[in-house]
């Protein structure tokens, strides 16, 4: 079932065009990891789905409706500038949101408890946020999304400066509101993270979408492959037929098939490289997610609208 569909949006700031024709969806229970360069579009997205800003064109759409304020109100946000009062304590601001959000006084302490607990800063409940480490005014600012129970998380960064156990706890709340059956959209420049969190991962550039799937999904290639190791250099993959060298460094040599490879080219190439030199490693080579976010990023951005509709189709645009 689809939860949240951002459809369409355009939206201009003076002349800057920031979005143009965003549209993707994110489903009930997924992790959807939202990339893109400096400047891609992505918070002035997640800005518009929270209703902090309005949209020149397009619509958003929450299980199949428009999206109003009520079910605004159901959204946890992480916003990238940050939202916290700095001099209001911990606990007394996430109690205060929660109640803000419709929370009566007993559920809304009893959440702040849970989530200060879940997050590890229950020690920091009476501490004004900005007394706090920046990795700490996070958590809280997390919490602060979370506190009153929402249906949906749309977090901006929420990665961003953190430590390696904060980003571990980060990635399990994540996991678990997923789990729980809710939508969750995060932005990040940490294509590792975002590789290993995400079900599903949409790439923007300069406004649109342009590659949208789950990781197998991206990382397929038209065209399979193979690094070997082994061989002193790349000789023996030179006159090979159905196969190209696509790079050599040492001992290891990367090789691509081609439109006239057969089926089992694969067992080919290791013989050939067998019968020039043991052979070490023997791997098919699937790109990574940073690998294709430069692909797509750094495409030819003279052909942008082109290659944008390329890129999607070819990468099973879901
Ligand atoms: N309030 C604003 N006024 C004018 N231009 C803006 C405003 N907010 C964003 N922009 C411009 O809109 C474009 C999209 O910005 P946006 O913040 O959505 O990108 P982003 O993908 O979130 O970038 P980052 O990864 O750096 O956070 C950029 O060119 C930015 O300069």
């Amino acid at each position: 079932m689809t939860a949240l569909e951002i459809d369409a949006l355009d939206k201009t700031y003076g002349t800057v065009r920031a979005l143009r024709d965003m549209t993707f969806d994110v489903r009930a229970g997924e992790i959807f990891g939202f990339v893109g360069s400096n400047g891609a579009g992505k918070s002035t997205t997640m800005r518009i789905v929270l209703g902090v800003l309005a949209q020149d064109s397009g619509d958003v759409r929450w299980d199949g409706r428009p999206i109003d304020a009520d079910t605004r109100r159901r959204i946890g946000y992480m916003p990238e500038e940050r939202g916290l009062y700095p001099r209001m304590k911990v606990a007394d601001q996430l109690v205060y949101l929660a109640r803000l959000h419709g929370l009566d006084a007993r559920a809304a302490h009893a959440s702040m408890e849970r989530w200060t607990e879940t997050l590890g800063i229950a020690e920091r409940r009476g501490d004004e946020v900005l007394k706090l480490s920046l990795g700490n005014q996070q958590r809280v600012q997390l919490a602060a999304a979370l506190v009153h129970e929402p249906d949906i998380l749309v977090l901006d960064e929420p990665f961003s400066g953190l430590d390696p156990v904060a980003v571990d706890v980060m990635s399990a709340v994540l996991r678990d509101q997923a789990a729980a059956g809710r939508p969750v959209v995060f932005s990040s420049h940490q294509l590792e993270l975002v590789e290993r969190l995400s079900d599903r991962v949409g790439i923007v550039r300069a406004g649109s979408m342009v590659a949208v799937g789950g990781i197998e999904e991206l990382r397929r290639t038209e065209h399979r492959r193979w690094s070997v190791q082994g061989p002193p250099d790349a000789s023996w993959a030179a006159d090979l037929a159905g196969v190209r060298v696509v790079s050599s460094a040492g001992s290891t040599t990367v090789v691509e098939e081609d439109a006239t490879a057969a089926a089992d080219v694969d067992q080919a190439v290791l013989h050939a490289a067998l019968a020039a030199a043991p052979v070490r490693e023997f791997a098919l080579v699937r790109p990574s997610l940073s690998e294709l976010y430069r692909d797509v990023v750094t495409a030819d951005l003279g052909a942008d609208t082109g290659s944008a509709a390329e890129a999607t189709t070819a990468r099973g645009a879901a």
